[in-house]
């Protein structure tokens, strides 16, 4: 169903503020938590979000040395969430053992063991970022790739990226590759800090299993008709 392909942010900073998002929106089913909630309540959200038998995104992006990337794998996968994600530029070292490390924590608490994504680029950088900013010298959808790649390698169920970028990674990296994509833009919506961007239906032709869309529903005067408005877009 379409609706199970959508994943909702919550770009929110209290605990009373994401669950006034959650009850208006009960038909969504996969929910994220980001680093302003988390930083902002704590572990209490997702509590919460369990309790409403939703799934969780818990998106903080870790980035660190192996050691801490991998701690932080193990306590995030105690609390029995879904997806978690981390920037593939931690490294291979680093990736491979949050892998582990996800494993045991989730086994500790009893719970499956989360999957977890890499980030390869934000998709709020372009091409011009990435060579003058960032001086990678390579182009950017093969950045991307091989960020992709490297997550593949080390054992990572998937990566975040683009929808710009999504067909290609998928067909190298494979279909049991996760791919989750956001910078999501319908026509009618801003695009505001997102810089690669395609509509609902251009990301999941192009092959992405999840599609994370926040303000172009969050932010929306009526959120209820802007996220059915989407649903039946992409069921067309
Ligand atoms: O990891 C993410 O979810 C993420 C990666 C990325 O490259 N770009 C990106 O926008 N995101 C997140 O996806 C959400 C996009 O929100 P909107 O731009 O409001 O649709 C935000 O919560 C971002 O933190």
């Amino acid at each position: 169903m379409s609706l199970d392909k959508i994943i909702v942010p919550l770009d929110v900073s209290t605990k009373e503020d994401a669950i006034a998002l959650v009850e208006k929106l009960p038909q969504v089913t996969f929910w994220k938590v980001g680093l302003e909630l988390f930083v902002g309540c704590g572990p209490e959200i997702l509590t919460f979000l369990k309790s409403q038998e939703k799934r969780i995104f818990l998106d903080l992006k870790f980035h660190d040395i192996p050691n801490t990337v991998a701690g932080a794998c193990r306590s995030a996968s105690r609390y029995g969430v879904d997806l978690i994600t981390l920037h593939a530029t931690a490294g291979k070292t680093a990736l491979k053992a949050a892998q582990i490390a996800a494993e045991a924590g989730a086994k500790e608490a009893g719970y499956p063991v989360p999957k977890l994504i890499a980030i390869t680029l934000l998709t709020s950088l372009n091409s011009r970022d990435l060579a003058f900013d960032l001086k990678v010298p390579l182009e950017l959808p093969e950045y991307a790739l091989q960020m992709a790649l490297l997550a593949q390698e080390s054992g990572l169920a998937g990566a975040v990226c683009s929808p710009q970028e999504v067909a290609q990674l998928r067909q190298t990296c494979g279909d049991d590759f996760l791919l989750v994509c956001p910078g999501v833009r319908p026509v009618w919506a801003e695009k505001g800090d997102q810089q690669r961007t395609f509509t609902p239906v251009e990301a999941l032709k192009a092959g992405a299993n999840y599609l994370v869309i926040g303000r172009p529903i969050t932010a929306a005067d009526d959120p209820v008709k802007a996220l059915e408005r989407i649903i039946e877009e992409i069921s067309n």
